[in-house]
């Protein structure tokens, strides 16, 4: 885990269907991992799928050389309990003592995973397995283990997205390629004055901002190294080191950064009041705690060590631009800002037409659909529903443009309901907050 190679030859030997070829093999419970070894007999359930782990294997290297590999549990089998993922080790034994036919099968399997993944894009993700590992560290002596829960474990590969399929005002689409491309063409450039290439996207949830990171790592095959501060497993040391392991030339996406700060939600819409915001903050500071254990100083250290120097791409989202602090979004630190913004009038209208494609290929009246399209985009209200909300509604509706028209009041009555009960809810909690102050302050009158 955290070794680029490892992938490479994993997907190498399953290219060469190793493990179909092996003559021995022992046969394990994928969730046996999660149980005491005991418990691995009384698998239950259609949800225990068995993973075979066949040994010894054999493939044949790029080059015509046998290799034989063995795949070996790297903690004791009893220590596999309560979540603990079953680690192993893999040893490929190449039969020559010839060094380039290793380097000739390290070179052939990285390009062979490249290849396969031109159609695809990679997202790494990372584990948040994290207690038992500092004492297992020091049950095996092994200075390591006490931080190797601290990796980029799982991989998911997901089609590439075109960047033509994101529905963004198109200066800004062709802004945010040309902004990545023109850093990868000039590496060189930007090696030598050390100018990293860092940039923020911020809007409401659901207005395209992890899409467009997808769509530009397809558009310039890159893999993307997925981070969110809001996952309670990242710390600054963690953080520190998950970025530490990122190769040259990737994507690195820093989730929910606000998530580093105290919680602002409660004034996000309907705080006209300046003076009102910003009682509101410094209760809300002093009342909710920063959703994440990375701090600020953490963040930023972070943020100035990933240097420009392997074409590394770091883009940062958040959904609340005005809870970070100044210093993470000074020019020189984030040096490009993307609004996000909820869905115009004519994104709806572009949304709609995108929705179906199908219907229009058969439509004789084509026109009709264009008609049905602006006057759904018409009828919602623009810049105050996400695409991702208005798409939501038309999945609803697939393959039924006219029903789609039809149902958009009926749907926005509904959407206009479920936004009072959830302003009901932040006023109460606000209340509650405000209850909790006053009698804080009536306590500190008391005592002091
Ligand atoms: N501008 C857009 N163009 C095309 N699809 C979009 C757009 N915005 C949102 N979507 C769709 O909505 C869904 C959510 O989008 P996405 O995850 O990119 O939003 P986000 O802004 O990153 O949200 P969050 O802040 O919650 O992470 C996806 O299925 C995506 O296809």
């Amino acid at each position: 885990m955290g070794d680029f190679a490892y992938d490479w030859i994993v997907h190498y030997l399953e290219h060469h269907r190793v493990w179909n070829e092996s003559r021995s093999f022992k046969v394990v419970a994928r969730n046996a991992a999660s149980r005491p070894a005991h418990s691995v007999k009384k698998v239950d359930g259609p949800t225990d799928h068995p993973i075979p782990i066949y040994e010894p294997a054999t493939a044949q290297s790029s080059s015509g050389y046998w290799m034989s590999i063995v795949r070996a549990r790297k903690y004791p089998s009893f220590i596999a309990i309560h979540g603990l993922r079953a680690f192993t080790n893999l040893f490929a034994r190449l039969h020559s003592s010839d060094k380039q036919v290793l380097a000739d099968l390290i070179e052939c399997a990285k390009q062979r995973y490249v290849e396969a993944g031109a159609s695809r894009v990679t997202v790494h993700l990372t584990s948040t397995v994290h207690n038992l590992l500092p004492s297992l560290g020091a049950m095996t002596r092994d200075a390591d283990a006490a931080h190797s829960e601290r990796h980029w474990a799982k991989t998911v590969t997901k089609s590439r997205r075109a960047l033509s399929t994101l529905i963004l005002p198109s200066d800004i689409k062709e802004a945010i390629l040309a902004d990545a491309r023109e850093f990868l063409d000039n590496e060189e450039w930007y090696k030598m004055t050390g100018i990293p290439h860092r940039r923020g996207r911020y809007g409401a949830p659901g207005t395209g901002k992890s899409s467009t990171v997808h769509a530009i790592a397809g558009e310039l095959g890159l893999e993307i190294y997925f981070i969110s501060l809001a996952n309670p497993g990242i710390d600054d040391y963690t953080l520190a080191q998950l970025i530490g392991d990122t190769p040259a030339r990737c994507i690195l996406l820093i989730e929910d950064i606000d998530c580093a700060f105290p919680s602002r939600d409660d004034l996000d819409d309907d705080d006209d009041d300046e003076h009102q915001k910003k009682d509101h903050y410094r209760r809300a500071v002093v009342t909710a705690p920063p959703k994440s254990a990375v701090t600020l100083s953490g963040l930023l250290n972070v943020l100035d060590s990933v240097s420009s120097e392997e074409g590394r791409i770091t883009f940062a989202t958040t959904n609340h631009i005005a809870n970070l602090d100044a210093a993470l979004i000074r020019p020189g630190r984030m040096d490009v800002k993307i609004k996000y913004g909820l869905a115009t009038t004519e994104q709806i209208e572009q949304v709609f037409k995108v929705f179906f494609p199908a219907v229009a290929a058969q439509d004789t009246d084509t026109a009709a659909l264009a008609r049905h399209a602006a006057a759904f985009a018409a009828a919602i209200p623009t810049e105050t529903y996400s695409i991702a909300q208005i798409q939501g509604y038309l999945l609803t509706k697939k393959h039924d443009p006219a029903g789609a028209l039809q149902g958009a009041r009926a749907w926005l009555v509904a959407q206009q309901e479920e936004r009072r009960a959830l302003l009901d809810a932040k006023q109460q909690r606000r209340a509650e907050i405000a209850r909790w102050q006053r009698g804080v302050d009536e306590a500190y009158m008391i005592y002091s």
